[in-house]
């Protein structure tokens, strides 16, 4: 079975867009950070004030997962937000504690010590900035740290006497989050009246990866970004975030902030997700602020199926609006096209 590793090795990322910023040794902005303004920038004019945060919160959909109604709730969000916040998931509000607390003790250890386990160019794990940096002309205020299957192999260089501890957690979390993730598919797939047979093999043994974000605090945080705008390539993403940060984008509204609530997550749709579904889940544009006196983490779950299977508009589309290809083809076009990949595949 393909994995997330032999799909990005083809597709090598230049090694000046791997390594982050050495935060630990940063205290002013530098010009490699700082972004020009645009119409999207800087973020601060778009930010709402926070006494309009009730508002935010009541735009993106809040979802229990136990409602009696949850497939249609489900199914109107994905269609209309892209996105949601889900509460009543079923994961201890103690392990995604505990997964937080062992993100930061990673992110607070020597920029050197970080380095031993630098994601390689042609890689998918390890220590690193995000993908998408290669696109951009400007660096991100970011750092992050990607797991697919066990990362004792990491751990074990980054905390050579006590890396059990993280690696049970990161594993335990995982496992969670994929029965979390298969639940909330067939709960999506229900409402495209997509039939069982033709998809949940490919779902039951989908892959994932466990991405952990850091934003340090920043010294100037409306000169620069945390992460640009841009969509997520797999089905769908399963977030905690630790504080305010995220933004989506709605058309009609503009940027929405998404705020934290108390014991939810996030689930917003991917690339991947807006193929099967043949444009009816869209995939959701997001970008992430950052501050000047937090640390922000947050942990990103994607959930994908095999990268040598095929994925195209499900069978019932009256019209497949996306050519059919392998997930492996599809990432491999995500990583020459990035924000393109989809108009790249679509049938014109
Ligand atoms: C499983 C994934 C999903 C990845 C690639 C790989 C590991 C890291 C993920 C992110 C995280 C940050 C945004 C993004 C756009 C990026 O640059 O790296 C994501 C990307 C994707 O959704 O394509
Ligand atoms: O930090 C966040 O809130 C979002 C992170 C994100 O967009 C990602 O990991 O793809
Ligand atoms: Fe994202």
């Amino acid at each position: 079975m393909g994995t997330l590793s032999e799909a990005y090795k083809d597709v090598p990322m230049r090694l000046k867009h791997v390594i982050p910023l050495d935060f630990e040794s940063t205290k002013v902005v530098p010009e490699s950070h700082i972004w020009p303004e645009t119409e999207n920038f800087p973020l601060s004019d778009h930010i709402l004030p926070s006494d309009d945060n009730e508002k935010s919160k009541s735009w993106i959909p809040v979802i229990d997962l136990m409602a009696p109604n949850v497939v249609e709730l489900i199914g109107h969000a994905c269609e209309t937000w892209g996105v949601f916040q889900l509460t009543n998931h079923g994961i201890p509000s103690s392990l995604i504690h505990d997964v937080e607390f062992q993100a930061r003790r990673l992110f607070s250890l020597p920029t050197k010590q970080k380095l031993k386990v630098l994601r390689s160019a042609g890689g998918a794990t390890g220590y690193g900035a995000a993908r998408m940096a290669q696109f951009l002309t400007k660096y991100l205020w970011h750092e992050g740290f990607t797991i697919a299957g066990s990362p004792v192999e990491h751990a074990s260089v980054l905390w050579p006497h006590d890396h059990k501890t993280f690696c049970d957690v990161m594993e335990n979390y995982q496992k969670m989050m994929k029965s979390l993730a298969h639940q909330l598919l067939l709960l999506m797939l229900k409402w495209l009246e997509v039939s069982e047979d033709e998809l949940n093999w490919k779902l039951s043994m989908s892959q994932d990866a466990l991405q952990l974000n850091s934003f340090p605090a920043c010294p100037d945080p409306k000169s620069t970004i945390g992460l640009a705008p841009h969509t997520d390539s797999m089905l769908m993403t399963v977030l905690h975030q630790s504080h305010e940060g995220l933004q989506i984008f709605h058309d009609g509204i503009g940027w929405v902030t998404v705020s934290p609530i108390e014991g939810a997550l996030v689930v917003n749709l991917g690339n991947l997700m807006d193929i099967l579904s043949n444009g009816k889940f869209p995939s959701i544009q997001h970008r992430v602020f950052v501050n000047q006196i937090r640390h922000r983490i947050s942990v990103a779950y994607f959930c994908f199926p095999p990268t040598d299977s095929q994925v195209a508009p499900f069978a019932k589309s009256e019209c497949p609006i996306y050519s059919s290809l392998t997930v492996k083809e599809f990432l491999q076009i995500r990583a020459k096209h990035m924000e393109d990949a989809l108009s790249v595949i679509t049938i014109k």
